[in-house]
């Protein structure tokens, strides 16, 4: 479902993604970790086309990423949450209906507002949301299309637990409705328990890509070492 061959990504002279290839079959998700500045953000915008990519080649679906038939296969939930400053929480929802062409959006909607404690802040505006609540919205916004492909990275950074919570759960309900997810986080516990593969990244390069259980061997971790003893030993400097 994405292909993801020889992608390099230099600024200027600095070399943050460097000449990495992977795969996500459709269905499986994927949690990409790795150290701050190893290049998991410039990964996923050049997979979105957020940022040119210096070369390589990357397909979503079989159609170039930077394709409309790709777009429309996938939604994007970035780092930092961009909503519009005069658009009203429900008037997001609206706009993304309206751009995808979504007919019946309102009950989906609703049931998402419902889930993320915005139904009372339906009618604020973005300009008037806390980072936590702009998060949400863009959580909101990404989910209403049903895409089969989605991209999140660091979804948890800035929700309340609660939030945190629900985000887990749609986590497992997006994945029992098989759809192909990719995840960038720090928090090593919110893939562990439904990430397929693990891919880790260190210094633009992928250190380690394979199923938590194959990791858990090669590292020879006993029953009960965890994800994140893997991560600290896989990314420790020389
Ligand atoms: N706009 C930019 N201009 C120049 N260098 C950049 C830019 N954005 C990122 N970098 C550099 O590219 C490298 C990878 O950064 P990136 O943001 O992709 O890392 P990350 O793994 O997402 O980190 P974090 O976990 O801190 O979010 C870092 O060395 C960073 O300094």
């Amino acid at each position: 479902m994405l292909l993801v061959q020889n992608l390099i990504k230099r600024y200027g002279k600095q070399n943050a993604v460097n000449d990495i290839s992977f795969e996500l079959q459709g269905g499986e998700v994927v949690g990409l970790l790795g150290p701050n500045g190893a290049g998991k953000s410039t990964t996923m915008k050049c997979i979105v086309g957020l940022l040119r990519k210096t070369s390589g080649e990357i397909t979503i679906g079989g159609y170039d990423h930077l394709s409309v038939e790709a777009k429309r296969l996938f939604s994007y939930i970035p780092e930092t949450p961009y909503v519009y400053d005069l658009l009203t929480v429900e008037e997001h929802l609206q706009f993304i209906a309206q751009a995808y062409g979504i007919r019946d959006w309102k009950e989906k909607g609703n049931e998402l507002l419902e889930t993320y404690d915005l139904t009372d802040k339906a009618k604020k505006l973005g300009k008037d949301l806390s980072k936590g609540m702009r998060q949400k919205v863009s959580i909101c916004c990404a989910l209403l299309p049903d895409p089969q492909v989605l991209f999140f990275d660091e979804p948890m950074i800035g929700l309340d637990p609660k939030a945190i919570r629900n985000t887990k759960r749609i986590f497992r309900e997006l994945k029992e409705a098989g759809k192909t997810i990719l995840v960038s986080t720090h928090l090593i516990d919110s893939v562990e328990t439904i990430a397929d593969r693990i891919m880790i990244l260190k210094e633009g390069n992928i250190i380690g890509n394979d199923s938590l259980e194959n990791l858990k061997k090669q590292f020879e971790q006993k029953e009960g070492g965890s994800l994140e003893d893997i991560f600290l030993e896989l990314t420790k400097d020389e």
